[in-house]
């Protein structure tokens, strides 16, 4: 697992979005990334991504959630695995699951309290049970990092916390833009700031005060 940006450009046309950054993240390290709406959180957490596909194994929850809207939310959880599978496999997939198969993603979604609605419709939920559909999937695909863009937004306090709990004790590794700072505290060793494009500061979280983030907001 290798993230390293040094000195990079990254934006999506013209004008880059951030400029000049520099980031590198060690295995064992949970990073949180905050700052300001429009800040870059999603740049630079996709471009990180890139950098890692291919490469790692990523579990992956983008800030749309990225779900199949008319698929069921144990199908959409099963798409955490599509690429570990054959063609033939997972077309069979969207007929039939096989037990055990279900048996898994089904005790990931009861952690997750989605075990009354294994069968909808994605289209068909709430938004706070989409975005935990969307961690689901990311917890039934595993991996060496999750990297993951505010992954608890749109689901109330109590159960953001548990998911962010969930998420600390499945995977060592872990990037993260969240918007709660409390919650930011709680789960990272390590808290970048962001704002208008350009890292403000990158240390310890217990190093970083509380005036440094209020200035990110101000
Ligand atoms: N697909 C895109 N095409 C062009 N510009 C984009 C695109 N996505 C984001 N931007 C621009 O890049 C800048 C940073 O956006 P980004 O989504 O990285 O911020 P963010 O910190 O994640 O914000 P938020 O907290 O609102 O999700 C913004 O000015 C945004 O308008």
């Amino acid at each position: 697992m290798k993230i390293r940006l040094e000195g990079a450009t990254l934006g999506y046309g013209e004008a880059p979005v951030l400029s000049e950054v520099n980031f590198s993240q060690q295995r064992g390290e949970r990073v949180v990334l905050l700052g300001p709406s429009g800040a870059g959180k999603s740049t630079l957490l996709m471009a990180i991504h890139a950098q890692l596909a291919g490469a790692s194994r990523v579990a992956l929850v983008p800030q749309d959630g990225g779900l199949v809207p008319q698929l069921s939310v144990r199908r959409n959880v099963y798409m955490g695995r599509l690429d570990d599978h054959g063609a033939a496999r997972n077309l069979g997939a969207l007929i039939y699951l096989r037990r055990p198969i279900r048996d898994e993603i089904d005790a990931i979604l009861a952690r997750l309290g989605l075990q009354d609605h294994v069968r909808r419709p994605v289209e068909a939920l709430s938004g706070g049970q989409r975005q935990r559909t969307a961690v689901g999937r990311a917890f039934y695909r595993g991996g060496d990092i999750i990297v993951a863009d505010e992954p608890v937004s749109a689901v109330d306090g109590v159960q953001a916390r548990q998911i962010i709990e969930m998420i600390r004790d499945r995977f060592d590794t872990a990037l993260l833009a969240l918007h709660d700072v409390d919650l930011a505290r709680a789960f990272a060793t390590r808290i970048v700031g962001l704002r208008d494009g350009r890292i403000r500061f990158d240390g310890p979280a217990e190093a970083i005060d509380r005036r440094q983030i209020d200035a990110l907001y101000a």
